[in-house]
């Protein structure tokens, strides 16, 4: 154990893409006193899949690095990676690994589901959001068209917090936020749409129940992981609602978090809806709504290209007119599924830091410019944008967001935001508290704050034209 507790412990965990991030923290201070990861691995040939057992073995490994204190929680909660399918056969085991939120190989369903019920405008009326690749119930209709067997196999559908929060505690349950990324919970009714589920064949007492903002949903059940038996278990969320309650987010705050996917996102209390789908309606875990944009290129892109010119990601130099668009997976902002990366405007002299600070630059490009359409219309113009997320570690990243946006940037010192907020939310538990009021008092989003620079018009202008007159290659 780390630091010294005053109060009762709380466990929060972070199952995200690429590993689970488990955190011990004091309820009454919000001191860290224990921490553990370990890494998942993302398969899949053309997709991208995970074992959800992996991710179990992943929770039981990160709990076991953080020592007596784990045991000595009074309560947990599990935040996990949004929209990914778990299918689970009747003996609860399951039927096929995961499809992720960044597999876009279920973009022709998403097509066409929008197309048969209304069109874009439609959706976002109903559900919130109008469903890409990204969302369960494109996934679910790809898995019912390339694998009929696995999908008649499936008795139940779990996101990737639901069946961990399951395996806790046997409940069948999830809460508001990561419902709402799944295109079958609607926003308008805040309850699941019985008319999408049965035109895409899904029997609802296949989905877990939808748990009330502040509920107990159960307690710790399982003897298989270091926790004691009997500690109360939070609904849990999403990763990026987490984050939210992680920094005791407000309306009129934007976040800009750059991990495995890049986001950008603040809270409302209107509901959202977008017809363009570039900001997906989500709800947040408090009963606000979360508007939200999501890129799949973020830093794995460009340590990827950092690593293919042979550079340190820190190794960024100014100048040149290279324009480099990340998409390596695809991309989801813009709704590009099927595009590849592209490169533009290179000449005798541009250097290999020249490349690497134009990938930086084509991946925050569609975060920052999604930026005022996540805010609702009276937030002020000059606020603060909180930098989190992995990559809100790296300079290069730092002052990429600085140059293109001319905002102020605030980055702060708590490093796993979103494992923080479901520490909030189990501690709100404990203490029968808000868990914003919760992270508000643990004073997690103080931070560094960094003055604007002046807005790099021309690199701005050059993406933008550079992504226009790309757009045939980019849709190929
Ligand atoms: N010091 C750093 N500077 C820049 N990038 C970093 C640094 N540390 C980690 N990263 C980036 O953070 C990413 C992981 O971010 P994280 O938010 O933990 O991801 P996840 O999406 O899995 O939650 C890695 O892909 C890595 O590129
Ligand atoms: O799909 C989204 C948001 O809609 C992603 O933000 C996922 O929730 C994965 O998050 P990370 O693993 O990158 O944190």
């Amino acid at each position: 154990m780390g630091a010294q507790a005053a109060g009762p412990l709380v466990v929060g965990v972070d199952s995200s893409t690429q590993s689970t991030k488990v955190l011990v923290v004091d309820a009454a201070s919000g001191t860290v006193v224990a921490r553990g990861r370990a890494p998942h691995a993302v398969g899949g040939g053309a997709g991208k899949e995970s074992d959800p057992g992996r991710w179990w073995a992943a929770l039981g490994a990160a709990l076991g690095q953080c020592g007596e204190a784990a045991r000595q929680a009074g309560a947990v909660s599990v935040a996990g990676q949004q929209h990914g399918l778990v299918t689970l056969d009747a003996a609860g085991a399951p039927v096929r690994p995961a499809l992720l939120w960044n597999d876009v190989r279920s973009a022709p369903q998403a097509e066409r589901l929008v197309a048969e019920l209304g069109g874009a405008a439609a959706w976002a009326e109903r559900v919130g959001s109008v469903p890409g690749a990204a969302f369960t119930v494109a996934k679910w209709a790809w898995l019912r068209e390339h694998e009929p067997a696995a999908a008649a196999a499936t008795t139940a559908v779990r996101l990737p917090h639901d069946h961990l929060t399951e395996r806790l505690t046997g409940a069948a349950v999830t809460d508001r936020g990561d419902a709402s990324g799944t295109g079958w919970w609607s926003s308008a009714t805040e309850a699941y749409d019985t008319g999408i589920l049965d035109h895409v064949g899904l029997d609802p007492a296949a989905l877990p129940r939808v748990a009330r903002p502040g509920e107990v949903v159960g307690t710790v059940r399982t003897d298989e992981l270091p926790l004691p038996r009997g500690a109360l278990v939070a609904a849990g969320t999403g990763d990026n609602m987490a984050a939210a309650l992680g920094l005791g987010l407000r309306p009129g705050r934007p976040v800009l978090s750059l991990g495995t996917s890049g986001t950008v996102y603040a809270v409302s209390r209107r509901r959202p809806a977008d017809p363009s789908g570039t900001v997906a309606g989500f709800a947040d875990a408090r009963g606000d709504w979360l508007p939200l944009a999501c890129t799949l290129n973020c830093t794995l892109a460009v340590d990827r290209i950092a690593a293919l010119l042979g550079r340190d990601r820190e190794a960024v130099e100014a100048g040149g007119e290279a324009v480099l668009l990340p998409f390596l997976d695809g991309e989801r902002t813009p709704n590009l599924p099927g595009a590849s990366g592209l490169l533009h405007g290179l000449r005798h002299d541009t250097t290999p830091g020249q490349v690497l600070q134009a990938a930086y630059d084509g991946a925050v490009f569609a975060l920052l410019k999604a930026v005022d359409q996540v805010l609702d219309a009276e937030s002020a113009a000059d606020a603060p944008l909180l930098l989190i997320g992995g990559g809100a570690r790296g300079r290069a990243w730092r002052e990429t967001v600085r140059r293109l946006s001319g905002r102020p940037v605030e980055v702060p010192d708590a490093r796993e935001l979103v494992a923080l907020g479901a520490a909030a939310q189990a501690a709100g538990l404990l203490l029968g508290e808000d868990p914003a009021a919760v992270a508000e008092r643990w004073g997690t989003a103080r931070g560094t704050a960094y003055p604007p620079r002046e807005r790099d018009t021309a690199a701005w202008e050059r993406l933008t034209a550079t992504l226009a007159d790309g757009e045939a290659l980019l849709r190929r």
